[in-house]
């Protein structure tokens, strides 16, 4: 059986704010650096080791992941960085407040742009200043390939590559593996782990700061998943997640 770890990244400033964010590469907050450090004292107490970890390109997700191995004492463990495992792109509605939105779109509209499967918020113009074309930490993508917008299935189609390419096989090979990512980067993720149905990923939302652990079978399937700690903290937590989406 192999164990792998999930965590979304600790509380974000815009989450704070209850902004959409996306790409958008905001920082963690205070409460956010005590949960990641939360988390990492928790993996220790119980006993967790890693041999490799995985995040993505965004601060607030590679500062979570930084603050969870300093408080196992594991600086030292390689990370790969990949653009794959971002958040979902969230396109025009960057930086707009959530519950503006569901003002003045309706509460409907919000969740079919926040947890739908296939329906992508509006695009960003390509010249938009939040457009992330020009961030050389994206040069080596094809031109063009930087999103303007993405619904779930286009982060699905993002991030299961990097699953195929690099994640699994490390699994496979017996090494014991923590991702530190985000809540959309993880759903498209748990949605392909469990088979998650089109209408079902709807109601799925990730707690920030929360291992989430996946234990597998041989061939990589699901033998059954829990959050470390207090279950009914987690199940909290992911309610306010959703509810950020209320007028
Ligand atoms: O990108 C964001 O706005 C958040 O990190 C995730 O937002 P969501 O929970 O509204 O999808």
């Amino acid at each position: 059986m192999h164990k792998l770890v999930l965590i979304r990244h600790g509380e974000s400033t815009w989450n704070l704010e209850n902004r959409f964010t996306g790409w958008t590469d905001v920082d963690l907050t205070p409460t956010g650096v005590s949960q990641a450090l939360s988390a990492g004292r928790l993996l220790a107490a119980e006993g967790w080791a890693f041999d490799l970890a995985f995040t993505s390109v965004l601060r607030r997700a590679v500062h979570t992941l930084w603050h969870v191995l300093d408080a196992m004492d594991c600086s030292w463990l390689p990370v790969l960085k990949d653009w794959r495992l971002n958040e979902r792109h969230y396109g025009a509605l960057q930086g707009l407040n959530k519950a503006d939105m569901a003002r003045q779109y309706g509460a409907e509209q919000v969740l079919l742009w926040r947890r739908s499967y296939d329906t992508p918020p509006p695009a960003l113009q390509a010249d938009d200043a939040r457009s992330e074309r020009a961030d050389r930490r994206y040069a080596a993508l094809a031109a063009g390939s930087v999103p303007l917008t993405e619904c779930l299935k286009d982060t699905v189609a993002r991030v299961l590559p990097f699953w195929n390419d690099a994640m699994a096989p490390a699994i496979r090979s017996g090494r014991r593996v923590l991702v530190a990512a985000h809540g959309n980067s993880i759903r498209a993720l748990v949605k392909y782990l469990d088979g998650v149905s089109e209408s079902d990923i709807v109601g799925l939302n990730i707690p920030n700061g929360i291992p989430l652990v996946y234990e597998l079978d041989a061939d990589l399937q699901p033998i059954r998943h829990y959050y470390l700690g207090d279950a009914q903290a987690a199940a909290q937590a992911a309610a306010a997640v959703a509810a950020q989406g209320s007028a």
